[in-house]
């Protein structure tokens, strides 16, 4: 399969050239740059020297059908709302991993993102990517909206909780770390070494684009539609995001449920594991690859349970995650091209 991928020049775009450079499914790759027409990528980041994917080639909507069979797009956010609509056309299969087509509700969309929203017409073609939990939606997809790398740890930690109606949905506070790749790779005040490095810093306080995002899917799975508290701190480390989750368990609900939720979930899919006897994951176990780590513990005095989810935002939290999406789309093994286990240290 000849596959396409837009904003191969940015952080996303990077790591997608690396799954699918050596992707069983897929024959050619084209990069394309709006700004680096013509260049070679090997030249503009010095570690894919020797990846011969020829010159990085001009973005035209039109064209693209006729140059590849499937496309990824990983562009900012608002790129992708008029980029897409001539290629879905045409009928292609795309995945998105900007946040354009993620939130159903156009109001949504332009309060949190503070844009002119999509056509809802390709917003109710979309299909939310969050690999385990719309497998089959997934499957059938034309399109793809892969979710935002916050929202997916934050949901993969929750909805079975929430699903088997064990905790209070309205009770939920998520506190989240993410590592500085998650700000993509052109340089803002925040990220700017003097500020991030020996520094944490908390940012868009109740203001976060990725709340009306879990929101939407903690809804769907649980009988209220309560509002969530969402924060974000950065870390001064590359990669990583580390969500700790706080929530009201029901009354009634035994440590063992939870416990069990957790094992069964974790058996059925191959990028959930789970920390051994209630320990806690950390970034660094799962750094460069797919997986979602998970601990929880259950504390009986304030009847609120922790969980910790861990991801690598640019694997499970972006292009790890629409690899997992295009073999499902395309009827491969649902790992391939995708790590076997973590860089560490
Ligand atoms: N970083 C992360 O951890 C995550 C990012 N995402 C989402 O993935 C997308 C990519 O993020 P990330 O790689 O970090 O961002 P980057 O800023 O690193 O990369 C974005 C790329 O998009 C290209 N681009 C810029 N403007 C346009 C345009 N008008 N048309 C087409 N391409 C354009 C640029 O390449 P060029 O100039 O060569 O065209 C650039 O390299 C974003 O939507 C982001 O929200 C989602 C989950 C996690
Ligand atoms: C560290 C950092 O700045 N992270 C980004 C997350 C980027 C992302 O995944 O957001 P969308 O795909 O939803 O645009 C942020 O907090 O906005």
């Amino acid at each position: 399969m000849n596959v396409g991928i837009v904003g191969a020049t940015g952080f996303g775009g990077l790591e997608l050239v690396r799954l699918l450079q050596q992707h069983p499914g897929v024959k050619k790759l084209t990069l394309y740059s709006s700004s680096k027409k013509g260049e070679s990528i090997e030249t503009i980041y010095p570690h894919l020297n020797g990846i011969k994917e020829g010159k990085l080639e001009d973005i035209d909507p039109y064209k693209i059908p006729e140059q590849v069979d499937f496309l990824f797009s990983s562009a900012p956010t608002g790129v992708s709302a008029s980029l897409l609509p001539p290629i879905l056309e045409r009928g292609m299969k795309v995945i998105d991993l900007a946040g354009d087509f993620r939130l159903k509700k156009s109001e949504d969309y332009q309060q949190w993102y503070k844009k002119e929203p999509p056509d809802p017409k390709w917003v109710d073609l979309a299909v939310y990517g969050l690999s385990e939990w719309n497998t089959d939606l997934i499957k059938n997809a034309q399109m793809i909206a892969n979710p935002g790398c916050y929202p997916t740890a934050a949901l993969l930690g929750l909805l079975p909780l929430i699903k088997k109606s064990l905790i209070e949905v309205s009770t939920i506070i998520i506190d989240a770390k993410s590592g500085i790749s998650g700000a993509g790779a052109v340089p803002s005040v925040s990220a700017h070494f003097p500020f991030a490095n020996d520094n944490l810093q908390i940012y868009k306080v109740n203001q976060h684009q990725h709340i009306p995002e879990i929101e939407q899917m903690v809804h769907h799975y649980s009988e209220t539609n309560k509002p969530i508290t969402f924060s974000t701190h950065l870390v001064p480390m590359t990669r990583g995001i580390m969500n700790t989750m706080y929530a009201e368990v029901k009354e009634g609900v035994s440590s063992k449920e939870i416990e069990e939720t957790y094992i069964e979930y974790a058996e059925q899919h191959d990028f959930i594991r789970l920390s051994p006897s209630q320990g806690f994951p950390s970034t660094r176990q799962v750094y460069g690859s797919n997986f979602c780590d998970i601990g929880w513990s259950f504390d009986h005095r304030t009847q609120r349970i922790t969980a910790v989810s861990v991801i690598d935002n640019l694997m499970k939290g972006a292009a790890g995650q629409a690899v997992h999406n295009f073999n499902l789309m395309n009827g491969f093994p649902e790992t391939a091209g995708l790590p076997a286990s973590p860089v560490f240290p």
